[in-house]
């Protein structure tokens, strides 16, 4: 008869683990099983020859796919949906552990207890898979068992302890030579023998799956429960000889496989337990905490998995590193938190936990958003974590054995290197990851040098934009798994390049091609980036605006005088030195936000001794006598700035409409943010800050009395480059980017921070554009081809990091008066800027950049807007006469242009 697995074979059965040998030995033959391995050992060398670095699965779990290659290239960005995909594609020749197991219970087996057969010396028990009998060829196992044999009788209990037979037979004979691997019907029912059970274990509990040692049979939740609350209980605490003598007996799953919805980990295969079971523990399943996995979104359940198995070198042979980077907001640090939990409770070798201590390093102002994620999913008790700052010293942690989990800065990290190094950290965690871009920077060489195998780099933006900073990343994680630098250059980058080249030939580019989708094939493994659109059904409807705001009289006039300028015009001749353009940018961005920026800018210069020689005198000429004679930056006007107009009456109709809603208001500039304080004040805002000069011990409470709903304030204040990236600010539904930067990266940083999980209202965008200028370039920049090539997801680059031609210059140069949307004019659209309703933008696919080839671009969500897509965008003039928006028709009168997007429309908004 053949016969599926039983779940036993799938899952682990419990009292067959005492009777557990490890696969060199479990063959009747050890040479014949070493031979075998031998030969998978080399097969791994070929696949890695041929840059394949899948292993083989003999599980029956697996899904079992061919990898073409050019649909590889998709694997980067495995959707929500990709191992139910791939497994119906499902054929037989190499293997990807896409697979883990969401167990639902059968329902009608109920818990029950006390109804044990009671023990006698002719009891005996058995371990058993049983099925109903039938005459069928292919019949399959439905579930483990326990058989009670006393005398003629007999009673098949299922896990639960829940009687699910019992008889008597008339032979005695048959009952009493019972024996491994004998099949008999007993009760109408097929059973085959999988091994025999000790009275200790029956009488224990053990063999059943929630038996502990006061036999206690728990409902699922009751179990879950109990391990919550007693979380160092259980498998933590076999570790004494006494208990370790028990601990093969003792192996179950620390939380029920088998429960509704549990979250099941991949069972080693083979060869993990070759290579990493060499005490031969028993295997035991690993079970996500049921306490998280309620809270858990499916897109989080795939990422723990894929961890899992990353770190656990289950996906690549021998390595145990990953890098996930799904976008922004979708929950990277509960789903690393998970991971965190799980490995310091359990492990699939006898359930002894894989990880003691974890060290995670994060940008200063997240060090204690992560000690509160880890409150917020674990409580104060279950794990034991240790963030340093000025008040807790880090030799507090390394002298005390209480903590498992360090928290600490990337400065942090660099000062105090060598205490971090004295401790055996089993796991690395680098949030905002992206920053070790660079080998050569001190942050990456120190984190290299620390010896934890298993690497996990968290980033919210793509990786693989720039092939040098992708190979650091990916050296990182997984160190020589894509060779050397040099040779990677060779095979992989220059290749790839040159077929980017609008001059590469066919071949080039073919061959750029194929090179992009090994390398990508390849690093997919262990790279794992999900978009927005997977948690865009949990979030509120988002309202997203560009405003196109007229400039005021005197920024008009300071505009032109600036344009008309010695330095100008010889940057248009390319005749200055390189820097100088840089100037002329920084000084009419500085206008569009105010032009008091520009007033104490030029008198700053003005004063300093250098002033003669110094560059911007050929920029501030005579610039100051367009100010009014009187004029004082301190006392600056709103009307002086069209956007300020703009957001002054925003403000006022948030507050008006929305009263108990409140606004993050962004600015990457300090003194621009002193003028948006400023409003604040005038207008008696409550209003809290947060920018590069904010001590990092403050940031948390900062952001956690914003989000509090018994704060008073009303507006947030956020530089975003000093300390944006990963903070949660859900306490605010209305986002106002007051400039933009050249690096749509950053702009998409900010926005993301209230529109994430958590969010109650609707989120409101809104992003000031003055009309005509340098801010429509840049913005035209951000969202064009041009600016999407090189500069776009890198935070640290700017503008002086990106190249202008003398024909770029002149139109960055140039003050568009007449138009009311320069951006619209470019578009090409058939309406005269009436009132355009575009498609919904959800509908059409986006686009980002990426070297890594063609097949990448149309995968991504929170991307910059490509000139097409924003076509589809809603549009029309400030001067509309139905405007349905409340708040856009408050500020029409300064608007010269809307755009608009909904996405998660519903009618309430
Ligand atoms: N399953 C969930 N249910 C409810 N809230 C969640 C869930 N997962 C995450 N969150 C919340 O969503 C917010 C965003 O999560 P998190 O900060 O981990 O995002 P992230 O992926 O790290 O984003 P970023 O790249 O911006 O740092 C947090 O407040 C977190 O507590
Ligand atoms: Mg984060």
């Amino acid at each position: 008869m053949r016969r599926s697995a039983a779940p036993s074979q799938l899952q682990g059965n419990p009292f067959k683990k005492p009777k557990f040998i490890s696969p060199a030995r479990s063959h009747p033959s050890p040479n014949e099983e070493v031979a075998k391995l031998n030969s998978d050992i080399k097969l791994f060398e070929v696949a890695a020859n041929k840059n394949n670095f899948l292993q083989p699965q003999n599980d029956p779990r697996t899904c079992n796919f061919n990898l073409p290659t050019k649909e590889c290239t998709k694997g980067i960005n495995h959707g929500d949906s990709y191992r139910e995909k791939y497994c119906l594609e499902a054929s037989t020749k190499t293997t990807l552990n896409l697979h883990h197991t969401v167990h639902s219970a059968p329902k009608e087996i109920t818990v029950s207890k006390g109804q044990e057969e009671k023990p006698d010396n002719l009891v005996k028990y058995f371990s058993v898979v049983w099925c109903k009998a039938s005459k069928k060829k292919h019949k399959k196992w439905e579930g483990d068992a326990v058989l009670i044999v006393k005398g003629k009788s007999f009673t098949l209990k299922d896990l639960e302890g829940k009687d699910i037979g019992r008889g008597t037979v008339y032979k005695l004979k048959e009952l009493e030579k019972i024996e491994e691997g004998q099949t008999m019907m007993i009760g109408g029912k097929e059973i085959e023998v999988m091994g025999i059970i000790s009275p200790d274990d029956f009488n224990s509990g053990r063999c059943f799956q929630f038996g502990g040692g006061c036999s206690a049979v728990l409902s699922s939740s009751q179990a879950a429960k109990k391990c919550l609350s007693n979380p160092f209980k259980s498998v933590c605490k076999l570790s004494s000889k006494e208990n370790k003598q028990n601990s093969f007996q003792n192996c179950k799953p620390r939380h029920d496989p088998y429960a509704p919805n549990s979250l099941v980990m991949l069972r080693p295969d083979k060869n993990h337990q070759w290579l990493f079971n060499k005490n031969c523990f028993p295997v035991v399943d690993v079970v996500i905490d049921p306490h998280l996995v309620y809270y858990l979104r499916p897109h989080q359940k795939e990422g723990i998995i894929f961890l899992y198995e990353c770190v656990m070198g289950m996906r690549v042979n021998g390595r145990c590193g990953a890098i996930l980077a799904d976008e922004m907001g979708l929950g990277k640090t509960l789903q690393c938190i998970s991971l965190i939990w799980t490995l310091q409770c359990q492990g699939p070798y006898g359930g002894k936990p894989v990880v003691k201590k974890t060290l995670i390093v994060t940008p200063g102002s997240l060090v204690n958003n992560w000690r509160k994620e880890f409150q917020k999913w674990l409580g104060i008790e279950r794990i034991k974590i240790f963030t340093v700052d000025q008040d807790h010293k880090i030799e507090e942690f390394t002298k005390s054995p209480f903590y498992s989990v360090l928290i600490i800065s990337y400065e942090m990290l660099l000062r105090s290197l060598d205490q971090i190094k004295s401790v055996k950290f089993d796991l690395l965690i680098c949030d905002e990851g992206h920053r070790l871009k660079n080998s050569t920077i001190k942050t990456t060489t120190a984190l290299i040098s620390l010896s934890c195998e298993k690497r996990i780099i968290l980033t919210g933006t793509p990786v693989q934009n720039d092939l040098q900073e992708f190979f650091t990343l990916i050296d990182f994680v997984n160190p020589g798994i894509l060779g050397s630098l040099s040779a990677y250059r060779k095979i992989y980058e220059e290749p790839i390049i040159i077929s980017r080249q609008p001059s590469a030939s066919e071949e080039e580019r073919e061959l750029g091609e194929q090179r992009a989708a090994e390398l990508t094939c390849l690093t997919g493994l262990f790279i794992l980036r999900r978009t927005q659109e997977v948690i865009n059904q949990y979030l509120p409807p988002k309202i997203e605006n560009v405003v196109f705001c007229r400039p005021g009289a005197l920024q008009i006039a300071l505009y032109r005088k600036l344009l008309n300028s010695q330095a100008v015009r010889f940057c248009l001749q390319g005749l200055l030195e390189n820097t100088s353009h840089l100037i002329c940018i920084g000084a009419l961005k500085k206008l569009c936000n105010h032009p008091c920026l520009l007033f104490s800018s030029i008198k700053e210069k003005e004063s300093n001794s250098t002033w003669d020689e110094s560059e911007e005198r050929n920029l501030y000429e005579g610039l100051i006598n367009v100010f009014p004679a009187d004029y004082n930056p301190t006392m600056f006007t709103e009307e002086e700035s069209g956007k300020l107009q703009v957001l002054s009456k925003l403000l006022a109709v948030i507050r008006e409409l929305r009263p108990a809603e409140k606004v993050v208001l962004v600015s990457n500039y300090t003194r621009t943010l002193d003028i948006l304080q400023e409003v604040c004040k005038r207008h008696g805002y409550a209003y809290t800050r947060l920018d590069g000069q904010t001590p990092i011990s403050q940031r948390q409470k900062i952001v956690d009395g914003f989000n509090s709903k018994y704060s008073s304030d009303f507006i947030f204040l956020l530089s975003s480059k000093a300390g944006g990236v990963g903070l949660n600010l859900i306490g605010g539904s209305h986002l106002i980017l007051y400039d933009i930067d050249w690096n749509p990266a950053t702009d998409i940083q900010a926005m993301s921070r209230v529109w994430r999980d958590g969010q109650k209202h609707p989120v409101h965008i809104y992003r000031l554009l003055t009309t005509g200028t340098i801010e429509e370039k840049i913005y035209q920049r951000q969202i064009s081809k041009q600016g999407l090539s090189g500069a776009v997801v890198d935070l640290s680059k700017t503008s002086d990091h990106i190249q202008f031609s003398v024909e770029e210059l002149k139109n960055l140069f140039t003050l568009h008066e007449s138009s009311h949307c320069v951006t619209h004019d470019l578009l090409d659209c058939e309406c005269t800027g009436e009132h355009h309703t575009g498609d919904s933008l959800e509908k059409l696919p986006m686009s980002r950049n990426c070297q890594l080839g063609p097949h990448q671009q149309k995968s991504d969500s929170l991307k910059p807007l490509s000139m097409s897509q924003l076509k589809q965008w809603k549009h029309f003039p400030g001067d509309h006469l139905n405007l349905t928006d409340p708040f856009l028709e408050r500020i029409r009168e300064n608007v010269s242009f809307f755009f608009q997007n909904i996405t998660n429309q519903t009618t309430a908004i």
